[in-house]
């Protein structure tokens, strides 16, 4: 009779509640049976005891673009420090501040500062604030990001409107959703075919042309970083039909589509990306920063002026 050693795997108790909560847990389903609909309901009630007014857009700003905050009048800025089991963001060009108040005629609520995977977060918990944005009662997120340009016409500087994402996590398995379904947020299969809303694409093409500036509309390729992209994956991402790439926002307009938001997408192209191997520059944060700082005016004007469109005629 052989003898059966148990492995490391094997003798490791299955924990108290159960199967589910095993060591072959994914991640995500940690973190969303952790952000519970009532444990974010609780984080929602903690806010509305700050904040009396009801946000109907919600914003996202991408690294360096945290100014726009500055625009909001009658503000109540609320640390996310001070927000129970909310992240904090650790990266450079990211404040951590929920900021509520009034732009351009509407109440906001904007995440100064988001959560990226590679700061070690699942993509889940980098997405829940959007829930509790939704259920704060906002029914349009703007979200924002600076990208690399894959597409060769870019310029440094251009703008892009999301019109499409290729999310690489959720196609190498990772996606916010993973665990159970809570259906008080949304369906357990929700379709993404037009998470970024296609009449407020238009609309924002309209204002842009009002301030001749030129925008660009195309494909956001988001991935997991840190590192900037190889050679090869820029090439690759150019074959698949990608225009921009960055390290955000595809896990959160995927949580957005779920709870139903709807959405529209500024990318800010703030740097070219390696195209061949005789090139020499290479992508680095503070240029990121520093062009989204330069071009952030320009973006605010439109997202201000979007959020007054969005106010005139709300469909
Ligand atoms: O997407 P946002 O947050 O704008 O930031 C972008 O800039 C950082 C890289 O420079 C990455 O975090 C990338 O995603
Ligand atoms: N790659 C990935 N993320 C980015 C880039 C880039 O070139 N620029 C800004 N965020």
């Amino acid at each position: 009779m052989s003898h059966h050693t148990r492995s490391p795997i094997e003798s490791t108790p299955i924990a108290e509640s159960g199967p589910s909560a095993s060591v072959g847990e994914h991640p995500n389903a940690i973190t969303n049976r952790f952000y519970t609909y009532e444990r974010v309901q609780d984080i929602v009630s903690f806010i509305q005891n700050i904040v009396p007014t009801k946000p109907e857009i919600a914003i996202i700003c991408g690294s360096g673009l945290g100014g726009l905050a500055e625009l909001i009048t009658d503000k109540i800025v609320i640390p996310y420090v001070d927000i129970p089991h909310f992240p904090r963001s650790t990266v450079v060009g990211h404040r951590s501040n929920l900021v509520f108040g009034v732009l351009n005629g509407l109440y906001v609520v904007c995440m100064q500062g988001r959560f990226h995977p590679y700061e070690g977060y699942t993509t889940a918990t980098c997405a829940f604030p959007v829930r509790v944005m939704r259920m704060l009662g906002a029914h349009t997120l703007i979200v924002t990001c600076a990208a690399g340009g894959v597409n060769k016409g870019y310029s440094v500087g251009d703008i892009m409107l999301i019109k499409d994402h290729l999310n690489f996590p959720n196609l190498a398995g990772n996606n916010p959703l993973i665990g159970h379904n809570d259906e008080r947020f949304g369906p357990r299969f929700p379709p993404v075919g037009h998470a970024y809303d296609r009449q407020y694409l238009s609309k924002m093409k309209q204002i842009a042309s009002k301030h001749s500036v030129e925008l660009r509309e195309g494909v956001y390729c988001g991935l997991g970083g840190p590192c900037y992209e190889t050679i090869a994956e820029i090439n690759m991402l150019r074959l698949l039909g990608g225009d921009a790439v960055g390290m955000s926002t595809v896990h959160e307009v995927t949580l957005a589509a779920h709870c139903g938001f709807r959405t529209l997408g500024l990318a800010l192209i703030t740097n070219k990306c390696l195209w061949d191997y005789d090139t020499t520059y290479e992508p680095v944060h503070e240029d990121v920063i520093r062009i989204s700082e330069l071009k952030a005016n320009e973006l605010q004007q439109l997202i201000y002026d979007f959020i007054g469109s969005v106010k005139q005629n709300p469909t």
